[in-house]
């Protein structure tokens, strides 16, 4: 790119950070200068050198003006009169300002001074870091323990040495370690957030990249495979935000709730020292997580009145809400912020010290996350969690009506306020409720019932149906109707949410067919990187053509359709809804199902053929290129065009893993009926190499696996590939509820598409699920893996396929089906 294009790049992907031309400018210009007019380190992880330089410069100017201005007041001596929060403030700025500028007046220099060291260190760098990094963990007190999980079906197996996570206490964060030296194509994303996962096997350590900061919460429901042993490492303790606890008042166990939240978010974290209540006292004001009333009376305890409480965030029905809580006993000198004024703070402190460069992030956006999270939380957990909900009848009495159930006992609660007079109808709607569940499902759970209560239509109430809201457990809130299952027992075989809250709703697991063991792989939400597997973003090398910084909203609702559209020839991916559109659902189907009429792709040198077993040597029978649903969710700000659907939003239906009667093992279904081109998930694992995975068969023949998927799209069109870039997903150990769909021929009610967010190589994308035709509550949910049944190449042997679809391509089993009939 000419000098000219990369500066007004810069200019405007500064801009969009909110930093103008005259900011940006001269600190540009320091930084052109110091690197010889070396553009990539300025541009590298998303010119994080001039982010933190521009931040630098303009934290300067503050703290010199700050300290012109003391100067001036009091020629040097501290402003006794100050509110002590402005002088706490401007006391750490200029803290700040002697530790990174030494001293110098000359604050915009010595800044850039610092950051040619840094930039110097990272030219160096990436080794030592590798290197101190690998020493960290080498060192006796540093190196995470090695715990051997429980492991209810290890039937003898010799499972090496696994490990279950770490807890708190033995957990170190560790500086990512590059694969690549000289690799300057990670993206300011990724490395921000990336963390090193760390694993042994046998007397190696291996890293893990982690691109989506996916915190691996290690959940082993059993021993893992002895070739690989994993364990994360998690960062330290997050710092924590206080919390208002009167706002969980609908909740029971609220100030648990409010405890818990407690240890997630900082303000600052410098300045708060205790997690528990009594924080350090910030020149006066406390920060502390406590319910209102207790709240009232240490501040009427105290004498001091001048509790103050402003509210942050909320849900969107307001339900569960974010507030500070702050109290002075400095009345005279204490002015209370605008909570704008904080927020931009907030999000400055996110910038510079958590490097979060994302477009569209802010702290208030993350706070109502968290509200959503906390509502979603507590209508996916049980009632013994929390509580049965206080309900009100019409007389203004609290009213449950409980079932006793198999295994579950059902409460089902009506507000009258918002079924306002209908309480008559109560009975009714329960026995209704009541008729609906499926005979034999054993164990009830409350995701069935809530999909068959989201359909229930009351009578009496104008004939419309009831509002989805209402009966979809919000009820715990004391304003609306909801019901709750409140769990007597668990069957031997029900697990009741395997991601372990790691998806915005729980998955439960159930099995009432035999007494197959629960299966063994840890749950991860997004994809993880192993070892030199080539997954490398260069977010430079994203042409603005084909993304849209400058999209707001839902672009899907404007006549001219965005940039983002130009992968799916000039039209949006997505209906208004968040459907895939049809037309372009339709043709990636029929390119599935007729694979030869469409454009086959033959490697020269396959990698598969390079990596497969020997005996098996062919030639390369051509790789299908896909179409891609381009999804550009880091520099574009669209909500519905792009971004939300896969990375971001993650799985929304209700699904269920299931025994399935017919001999394929575990599967997946909806627990709702879902709409065709609806997203269900991603196929979620470990990214492997296609040398590895052949290792890794070698390795554990006559172990269970799951159907690892090339990510092979476009393979050939590279002449030849490198090993490290021919890639596929490996779930058998790490991956997400998607490991469990079972294969179908043709017809399968789901298709994978490939989403291609970081990087337009093509080599490495996300694999997303969309329904092909309306799919109804308690189907099995199926794709094709498109297998060749009488081809031996796969890495994985094919398995007798029990799909029972009247297209199935397997001839044994079709015969046997015919024999058998
Ligand atoms: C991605 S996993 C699906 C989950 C798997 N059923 C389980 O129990 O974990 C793929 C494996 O499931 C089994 N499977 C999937 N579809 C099948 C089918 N149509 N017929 C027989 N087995 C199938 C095969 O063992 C296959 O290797």
């Amino acid at each position: 790119m000419a000098p000219n294009s990369k500066a007004a790049k810069a200019f405007k992907t500064m801009g969009s950070m909110g930093y103008s031309g005259k900011v940006v400018k001269p600190v540009l210009k320091n930084l052109l200068k110091l690197y010889g007019n070396n553009w990539e380190f300025i541009e590298d992880e998303n010119y994080r050198v001039l982010i933190d330089a521009i931040i630098e410069s303009e934290d300067n100017k503050v703290a010199r003006v700050t300290r012109e201005q003391q100067n001036a007041l009091s020629e040097g001596k501290p402003d006794e009169s100050e509110p002590p929060l402005k002088r706490s403030k401007s006391n750490s700025q200029t803290d700040q300002r002697a530790t990174s500028c030494h001293g110098s007046a000359h604050n915009d220099i010595v800044a850039i001074g610092d950051m040619r060291n840094k930039v110097e260190n990272q030219a160096h760098g990436k080794k030592n870091m590798a290197e101190s990094s690998s020493k960290l963990l080498q060192h006796e007190d540093m190196k995470p323990k090695v715990v051997r999980p429980k492991n209810h079906q290890d039937k003898g197996k010799n499972h090496g040495s696994p490990i279950s996570h770490m807890g708190p206490e033995q957990t170190k964060e560790t500086h990512m370690l590059s694969n690549d030296e000289n690799d300057e194509s990670v993206s300011s994303l990724i490395s921000s957030k990336k963390r090193t996962i760390t694993y042994e096997t046998g007397d190696h350590s291996n890293s893990y990249q982690d691109p989506y900061n996916a915190v691996i919460e290690s959940v082993p429901f059993d021993s893992l495979p002895n070739y690989m042993v994993p364990f994360s490492v998690v960062p330290p303790d997050p710092p924590r935000l206080l919390l208002e606890g009167g706002s969980c008042g609908s909740f029971p166990n609220a100030k648990e709730n409010c405890s818990t939240f407690s240890d997630l978010i900082d303000l600052d974290a410098e300045e708060i020292s205790d997690s528990k209540g009594k924080s350090s006292d910030l020149e006066g004001h406390h920060f502390e997580c406590m319910d209102s009333e207790k709240f009232r009376s240490e501040e009427e305890e105290n004498g001091v009145l001048n509790a103050s409480k402003i509210d942050i965030a909320t849900s969107s029905q307001r339900e569960v809400k974010i507030s500070l809580t702050y109290k002075s006993s400095y009345q005279s000198h204490f002015q209370a912020p605008s909570l704008e004024s904080v927020l931009k703070q907030v999000d400055e402190k996110c910038v510079k010290s958590y490097k979060i460069t994302l477009p569209g992030f802010s702290m208030l956006k993350l706070m109502k996350d968290m509200c959503e999270c906390f509502l979603a939380a507590c209508t996916t957990s049980n009632g013994t969690e929390q509580g049965i909900p206080k309900t009100v009848s019409k007389d203004g009495n609290p009213q449950a009506i409980s079932v006793e159930g198999v295994d579950h006992q059902l409460t089902f609660c009506i507000n009258s306020n918002i079924l306002n007079g209908l309480l008559n109808y109560r009975n009714r709607t329960l026995i209704e409720v009541a008729s609906q569940i499926p005979q034999g499902l054993g164990p009830i759970h409350m995701d069935l019932l809530r999909c068959h209560m989201r359909n229930f239509n009351v009578d009496g109430y104008k004939d419309k149906k009831i509002d989805r809201k209402i009966l979809e457990l919000d009820g715990l809130a004391s304003s609306s109707a909801g019901m709750i299952i409140v769990q007597k027992q668990h069957s031997s075989n029900y697990v009741q949410d395997i991601t372990k809250g790691q998806e915005a709703y729980r998955i439960p697991l159930i099995n009432e067919i035999n007494e197959e063991p629960l299966p063994t792989f840890y749950y991860i939400q997004h994809n993880v990187v192993y070892q030199n597997a080539y997954v490398k973003f260069l977010l430079a090398r994203m042409s603005d053509d084909n993304c849209c910084s400058n999209c707001f909203g839902n672009c899907l609702s404007s006549e001219i359709p965005c940039a983002c559209a130009g992968e799916t020839g000039g039209e949006f991916a997505y209906m208004p809804g968040g459907l895939v559109k049809e037309s372009y659902l339709e043709s990636c189907i029929s390119m599935n199902h007729d694979l030869q009429r469409h454009n086959l792709f033959y490697c020269k040198d396959c990698p598969l053929e390079r990596t497969k077993d020997k005996r098996f040597s062919g030639k390369c029978k051509g790789h299908l290129v896909r179409k891609f649903i381009k999804e550009c969710w880091y520099k574009c700000g669209c909500s519905m065009a792009c971004g939300n659907r896969v990375v971001q939003q993650g799985i929304t239906a209700r699904l269920q893993v299931f025994m399935t009667p017919g001999g394929k093992g575990w599967g997946l279904r909806t627990l709702e009926d879902m709409p065709k081109g609806a997203f269900i998930c991603e196929y979620v694992g470990e990214v492997v190499t296609n040398t590895e995975l052949f290792e890794r068969n070698m390795r554990n023949t006559g172990e269970k696996h799951t159907y690892p998927v090339l990510l092979d799209a476009d393979w050939s069109s590279e002449g030849v590939l490198k090993d490290e870039e021919a890639l596929c997903l490996d779930a058998t150990s790490y991956g997400n509820v998607a490991r469990f769909i079972n294969h179908r021929c043709s017809d399968a009610n789901l298709i994978e598409i490939p989403v291609e967010v970081e990087t337009p190589d093509h080599h490495y994308y996300h694999l997303a699920f969309f329904t092909t035709r309306k799919v109804n509550a308690l189907e099995e949910l199926t794709w094709d893996y498109g297998i060749d049944f009488d081809d031996h190449r796969h890495p994985v042997k094919a398995f007798k396929c029990h799909c029972g679809s009247e297209f199935c391509r397997d001839r044994k089993s079709m015969k046997r089906r015919k024999l058998r009939s």
